[in-house]
């Protein structure tokens, strides 16, 4: 016939072909595996390797308004990079060796798997073959091989768990090192107070130092095994696999995987910034609980329930509003995933189990019933173990975009950190300082110089926000000259105080002072630790320091009895006793509890912030003489004239950026302090005494 006289010279050259296959066939398997581990490295490569970065995964802008797209960019890396040197600093630390041993028994268990596919095998051979003594003897080697199995799995999540602790410990370390100081360097970069008072980058610190810092360590422990792990099983499952039915099938079984893979990347939402975002509400959330939790009195008596109740309402509504479009995108997004990785994989698998089965392979020898299943059964396994670990890399790489989120918020404190320490701030600034005048004061810097006496020159008084209260400010204070400063609300008198304690910077002129250790700050409402009494007075002294300085419990008491609180040691229940001191003692007492830390300190200066506004009068004029006895000297904020007397100089602002320092003479000032009062109340009269006279002009027909 004469199409079969067409065919049979092109089934002539098939059926060489097909011999010059078979007799090169090993070589190429060789070629087709090797080419394989080389793509799987390399897919996985590029699969964690940064992705172009897009134009607004920069830092957020200050105010944070839209926060940046958190993506496993070259940024990423970077970022990373620079935690990372924190947490393992060096080869020989105790993170490495842990690494070290972490790798160790993910190799181990991978081994483990595969000898457990190959026994699974034997095991139902033996009995498609009825052999059972073969039968038991595999069962025995089952259950022996389940010791160290079960041990790996125990020893690896252990191990993974101490590294998640002993990343959290060193970066928790290096926060606190940044964020309070170290005991060696001069305590004066106060970043704790800078961070939250001079730059809006971070809303939530301890939220972040706390929880972001605990969920990036255990996402950086588990990356590791989440990653190392599933491409070193993909590598071994399937040349062990390629050994079993050949390496063409594996290559085939790779494109459709790939294929349906690079699909799947396609469609994952950016889980990275979702995990910045929660991060960042949650925070918000807990902050405006821990505002009604610490403001509790003030609004127990506005009665302002509902308007905290809203506040609290809306921020974990939109804590769960985003939670919730996250949920839905992980739902659809875990179809995606399990009907492409568990189903389509799986389909791809049994498919290229049978190879061996319905093809007569050349060098596969499956010839009886027994040895076809258990080529099929270890087959299977070895593909399943093998899916599920490609499809733990493709999870991986949400682990990788969740890190990166963490890593973001972990970096984003760092930096902040940094950046406040080398004083550079970032804050939404107020309109006037966008003037050029301002914005040119606001930029510069003036310097600041270590002295016995307070002398400020030219020294302008600028708010974070960039408002500027005073232009230049000129006075002094040597030792023993207490200044009394007055002025209207608002006027900055605070604010000198932070420039004094170095919380603000100076922004120009200069400034002799001298160092923020020899001034004691006593406010209208003292901060009292947590801690007992005894820690109230001599705060931030530990009992051994005040040891160290030949202070007994009955120095302690005596100083008390000159605030008249010595009676507080008996009610409380002793110097041991610890409360939440700021609501066991009254405001007033707390006062006198701050006075009592400043006669037990004994600082060169004490600034005094309305420090007697809630004590009794004969309370406060023992305590300033006490003081200036004791040889403080005295920078006052008072409204109340009975304090005049102990001051020798004034600074008088005025609100509107204007101010007079000289020097006080408490007597002319009070006389002419009571002289305008009895003026006023004159003026007051008038118009009284105008309607007086009125009615007695009618009265008189006049
Ligand atoms: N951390 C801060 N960030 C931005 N602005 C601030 C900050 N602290 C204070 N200010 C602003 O600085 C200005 C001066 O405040 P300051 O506390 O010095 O006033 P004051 O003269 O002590 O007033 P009062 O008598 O009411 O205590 C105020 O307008 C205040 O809003």
């Amino acid at each position: 016939m004469p199409v079969l006289s067409k065919l049979r010279p092109s089934d002539n050259r098939i059926a060489e072909i097909s011999r010059i296959y078979a007799i090169h066939r090993p070589l190429v398997q060789r070629g087709l595996t090797t080419g394989f581990v080389l793509y799987v490295l390399l897919a996985a490569y590029q699969g964690v390797a940064a992705r172009p970065p897009t134009k607004d995964s920069k830092n957020a802008p200050a105010g944070g308004r839209k926060p940046p797209r958190v993506a496993v960019d070259a940024l990423f890396y970077q970022r990373l990079r620079i935690i990372l040197r924190i947490v393992i600093p060096s080869i020989r630390s105790k993170e490495a060796l842990l690494i070290v041993m972490h790798s160790s028994l993910l190799v181990f268990r991978t081994a483990i798997s595969l000898y457990v596919a190959a026994l699974d095998g034997k095991i139902v051979a033996s009995l498609v073959r009825g052999r059972s003594f073969e039968f038991l003897l595999n069962i025995i080697r089952w259950l022996l091989v389940a010791i160290p199995a079960t041990w790996t799995n125990s020893w690896l999540s252990y191990v993974q768990n101490k590294l998640a602790i002993a990343y959290r410990t060193r970066l928790t370390r290096e926060v606190l090192k940044q964020y309070l100081g170290e005991e060696s360097e001069t305590p004066d970069s106060k970043v704790y107070y800078k961070v939250s008072n001079l730059d809006d980058r971070i809303k939530n610190i301890d939220q972040m130092i706390t929880h972001d810092i605990q969920r990036f360590s255990a996402h950086l422990a588990a990356i590791y095994a989440n990653l190392a792990k599933p491409i070193l099983d993909v590598i071994l499952y399937n040349y062990q696999l390629s050994q079993n039915i050949g390496a063409e099938g594996l290559v085939l079984l790779t494109v459709l995987i790939q294929l349906s893979a690079a699909l799947l990347r396609a469609v994952t939402p950016s889980f990275g910034t979702y995990t910045t975002q929660s991060a960042a509400l949650a925070g918000s959330l807990r902050h405006a609980h821990s505002r009604l939790a610490e403001f509790a009195e003030e609004v127990a008596f506005f009665g302002g329930e509902d308007a905290e109740k809203e506040i609290i309402e809306k921020e974990y509504m939109s804590l769960v509003q985003h939670e919730e479009k996250v949920m839905a995108r992980r739902w659809w997004y875990g179809c995606a995933e399990e009907g492409i990785v568990k189903w389509l994989w799986g389909s791809f698998g049994l498919v290229v189990c049978a190879i061996p089965i319905f093809f007569n392979l050349p060098g596969l020898s499956n010839v009886d019933l027994g040895s076809r299943t258990e080529g099929f059964v270890t087959n299977r396994r070895l593909l399943l173990s093998s899916s599920d670990a490609m499809g733990r890399v493709m999870y991986s790489y949400k682990d990788l975009a969740e890190l990166a989120g963490y890593t973001a918020r972990v970096s984003l404190l760092l930096d902040t950190m940094s950046d406040v320490r080398n004083g550079k701030f970032k804050k939404n600034l107020v309109a006037s300082a966008l003037e050029e005048e301002n914005s040119k004061m606001i930029n510069g810097r003036g310097k600041v110089f270590e002295a016995e006496d307070i002398h400020f020159e030219n020294v302008p008084i600028i708010t974070p926000n960039g408002d500027v209260l005073l232009r230049n400010l000129t006075f002094n204070v040597k030792p023993g000259e207490h200044l009394l400063i007055v002025g209207p609300n608002g006027s900055g008198k605070s604010s000198l105080f932070r420039i004094l304690g170095g919380l603000w910077p100076v922004y120009g002129g200069t400034v002799r002072k001298p160092p923020a250790s020899d001034f004691i700050l006593i406010p209208q409402r003292p901060y009292l630790s947590l801690g007992t009494l005894r820690d109230q007075v001599i705060y931030p002294h530990s009992q051994e320091q005040m040891k160290a300085r030949g202070i007994s419990d009955a120095d302690l008491l005596a100083i008390l009895a000159v605030v008249g609180m010595d009676s507080v040691v008996g009610r409380e229940g002793g110097w041991d006793v610890t409360r939440e001191w700021r609501e066991a003692l009254s405001g007033g007492d707390q006062q006198k509890i701050a006075w009592a830390r400043l006669f037990y300190h004994k600082p060169k200066y004490a600034i005094l912030d309305e420090a007697t506004s809630l004590v009794p009068s004969d309370m406060e004029g023992k305590m300033m003489e006490e003081a200036t006895a004791l040889g403080i000297t005295l920078l006052t904020v008072s409204h109340r004239p009975s304090l005049w007397k102990y001051h020798s100089t004034i600074l008088q602002l005025d609100g509107q950026g204007g101010y007079v320092f000289t020097q006080l003479n408490a007597d002319k000032r009070l006389s002419l302090q009571e002289e305008k009062e009895g003026l006023q109340t004159k003026l007051l009269e008038v118009p009284k005494l105008k309607s007086r006279l009125a009615e007695l002009r009618l009265l008189a027909g006049q």
